[in-house]
């Protein structure tokens, strides 16, 4: 590890289509926010590693003996081709003094920490005696992928400690990413975090943190979009809280419950991912207004099929009326139940038009922002260039 530590980034993420039903094997199309996860990794007092998270309010250290001897204890029961098992989690969480039935933003973060940083150390050797500290420009638990970002920067961050990556950044370079191979493993091991925090995530989340771009993923199989035009993305944060690990369960208890009724509905999203992806792949890059009506007819249809299966919620339902009302389309994004929704703007769409929309959706008590998608995913900086953020995060913490 370079002597001044280093930093490393990775995007949130937006789901045009296929969520929940991509937890079932149909596919989801995705792209990376220009919003990213941070996390700064120094080397640290001897015999210790440090965490902090200043964005789920959690500062933790433990004795590295300590975490060698829980390891050597459960070394056996981490493996990274299966989800933790419900007996690793529960000797973590005594370990750790995390509450039983922990949910608390902090308490799946330090968790999920535990798990990686044990199994990785199993697998790769120990991790050095580290200070480690998270900030991000996401919102947590909104939909947009901050706990797949986290985890991707966490994977990043240890196996480099552990050497099980390279360290890509030249000297004189400001950002580096890591090979295709160094990237599969990132993205292996974020899914880990993301099961520790989730329950039974598809992994979409993970693959857009690690690759960024935009992607089509379906059972694990993850394809880069031939062609992604420039789109103009509306976000809208409800700020409804919400935990995709429940709405999830509650998805499959319904599925459970009336498969006959709901698994056509999986389908049907399963095809409004394909056309949409015809549609996009068809598109030029500068795309012409013609191009829209079919995009948005489909989030029309989404929308409706995601109430359906009972992620919908009376926050997300006012979002799509206000943007009805200016002539805009709008969908739920990540894990409904409040978090974000997505406003598809057209290319014609003027500014003031944006900005009265904006105004509605802002006196709902919405915080709403344009953003870029398709940006990079996991990326290695060096810690000289966001020094002013690495020490504005560690004054927060
Ligand atoms: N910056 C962060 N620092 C530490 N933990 C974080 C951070 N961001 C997210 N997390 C962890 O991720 C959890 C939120 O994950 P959750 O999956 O519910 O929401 P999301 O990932 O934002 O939305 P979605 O999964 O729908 O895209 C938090 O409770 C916390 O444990
Ligand atoms: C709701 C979900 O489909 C997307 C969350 O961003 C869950 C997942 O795919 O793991
Ligand atoms: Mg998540």
């Amino acid at each position: 590890m370079a002597e001044r530590g280093l930093v490393v980034s990775a995007p949130g993420k937006v789901i045009l289509h296929g969520e929940h039903a991509v937890v079932h094997g149909k596919a989801a199309l995705a792209v990376a926010l220009g919003l990213r996860t941070f996390l700064c990794l120094r080397p640290g007092g001897e015999g210790r590693l440090r965490v902090r998270l200043p964005g789920v309010g959690a500062l933790r250290s433990w004795e590295r003996p300590g975490l060698s001897a829980l390891r050597e204890r459960l070394g056996a029961d981490f493996d990274e081709s299966k989800p933790p098992s419900a007996e690793l989690l529960e000797a973590l969480k005594e370990f750790a003094g995390i509450p039983a039935e922990a949910s608390a933003p902090d308490s799946l973060a330090i968790l999920a920490f535990l798990y990686m940083c044990l199994a990785i150390s199993a697998k790769y050797g120990d991790v050095p005696s580290v200070d480690i500290v998270v900030w991000s420009e996401l919102p947590t638990g909104a939909g947009l992928g901050s706990s797949a970002a986290y985890a991707v920067c966490l994977a990043a961050a240890l196996l480099h400690a552990c050497g099980a990556i390279s360290c890509p950044l030249k000297d004189g370079e400001i950002t580096a990413r890591w090979t295709e191979e160094e990237m599969t493993l990132i993205n292996t091991w974020a899914f880990q975090g993301e099961r520790v925090i989730h329950g039974n995530p598809s992994g979409v989340d993970n693959a857009v943190g690690t690759w960024g771009g935009a992607l089509r993923f379906q059972s694990g199989e993850i394809k880069a979009l031939k062609r992604v035009p420039t789109l103009r993305i509306l976000l809208t944060n409800t700020k409804v809280p919400r935990s995709t690990k429940v709405l999830v369960a509650g998805v499959k208890e319904k599925i459970l419950k009336f498969p006959a009724i709901m698994n056509p509905v999986l389908d049907s999203i399963d095809a409004i991912s394909q056309e949409c992806q015809s549609v996009l792949e068809a598109m030029p890059a500068n795309p012409s207004p013609e191009h829209y009506p079919v995009l948005e007819e489909l989030f029309d249809i989404n929308q409706h099929h995601l109430n359906v299966i009972g992620v919908g919620h009376p926050s997300l339902d006012r979002l799509c009326r206000v943007t009805a009302s200016h002539g805009l389309h709008s969908k739920l994004t990540g894990a409904g139940g409040g978090g974000c929704g997505i406003t598809l703007l057209r290319p014609d769409t003027t500014p003031q038009a944006v900005e009265a929309a904006k105004r509605d959706l802002c006196a709902c008590g919405f915080e709403c922002w344009e953003t870029d998608i398709g940006a990079p995913g996991v990326t290695l900086h060096s810690s000289s260039s966001l020094k002013a953020q690495v020490l504005q995060a560690l004054s927060e913490s």
